[in-house]
């Protein structure tokens, strides 16, 4: 791998923004000219927190059309104009990403590259297929679409399908895998004391391993878990390509799917999560194609825009 001073001043000059949601933070760079398709190393020197910009991610924008894997996408949604290019800190794509999206609509508005009326959606192109995303008293919501256990579960079923093994936590815990277009493996905990032990600096160990990588997510529901008819629960993720971040909003619906499943499907018109960065809410929504979606909302903050270089 070269150099990284050597790989940022080959971007030079580079125009970015940083921004973050709940504190799962992105550079984010427009494209309109589709002309920065970056390297993983690239991403991952624009990501590091020592020497670079520093995110645990990276989201280009650029126009759907011109994206060389969303060609399908592209003529059967052209309404999606433009296109979430997500990357996690260590280069690696990602189908999904629930804060981004947030970011990236904020990002988008703050460029003067589109615009949104109040009550209005802007459709979305990601790799997880078109996201709908509108303004929302907490910030942005975002339709994230149906969702599914990654092994089949009947309601009935107490479902647990792996086990995951994590420094700081006494034994391998069982797990149930969630499929938002990107994966996730969810634990159950019982004690905020639990949560706060464990060592989220090493890659939990999920036992069968999962293809190609999961999101862990260690959840504790609160006691009542509903109140005044809002779900409460703490979560604390480990990010597949990057590791603990303050906040996966995908990992948050997975975290609330997992729960209201082993709670037995409790009545609640929506659910929040507590993460280290602050809060996000989830609710379950009635799809135009008639499957439940899940429905992600929160803030999104730009904090700077600078130049590479
Ligand atoms: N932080 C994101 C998820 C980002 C992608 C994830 N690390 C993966 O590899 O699937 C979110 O807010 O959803």
């Amino acid at each position: 791998m070269p150099h990284l001073e050597e790989t940022l001043a080959r971007l030079a000059p580079l125009a970015f923004a940083k921004g973050h949601g709940t504190g799962n933070d992105f550079v984010l760079i427009a494209d309109p000219e589709a002309q920065q398709d970056l390297s993983a190393d690239e991403v991952s020197a624009l990501c590091d927190r020592h020497r670079g910009i520093g995110g645990d991610g990276l989201i280009r924008a650029v126009p759907t059309r011109h994206v060389q894997d969303a060609q399908a996408l592209h003529a059967e949604h052209p309404e999606a104009e433009w296109f979430m290019d997500y990357r996690n800190a260590d280069g690696s794509i990602a189908e999904m990403c629930g804060n981004g999206v947030r970011a990236f609509v904020h990002f988008l508005l703050d460029q003067g590259l589109v615009e949104l009326a109040p009550g209005e959606s802007l459709p979305i192109g990601t790799r997880a297929g078109v996201k709908h995303v509108a303004v929302s008293a907490n910030g942005y919501a975002v339709d994230l679409g149906p969702w599914r256990f990654t092994f089949p579960v009947s309601a009935e079923e107490k479902a647990l399908d792996s086990l995951v093994e994590t420094p700081g936590i006494d034994a391998a815990r069982p797990a149930l895998s969630v499929d938002l277009g990107n994966p996730h493996t969810v634990v159950a905990l019982q004690q905020l004391a639990e949560l706060s032990a464990a060592q989220l600096t090493t890659i939990p160990r999920v036992d069968p391993a999962p293809p190609h990588g999961t999101n862990v997510e260690f959840v504790v529901p609160a006691e009542p878990l509903v109140s005044d008819g809002i779900g409460h629960i703490t979560m604390r993720v480990h990010e597949r390509g990057v590791g603990e971040t303050q906040s996966c909003g995908t990992g948050a619906c997975a975290a609330v799917i997992a729960t209201r499943h082993w709670a037995g499907y409790p009545e609640a018109e929506a659910w929040d999560v507590r993460v280290p960065g602050g809060v996000v809410r989830v609710k379950f929504v009635p799809g135009a194609d008639g499957a439940e979606h899940v429905e992600l909302s929160g803030p999104a903050t730009i904090v700077a825009r600078g130049t590479v270089g």
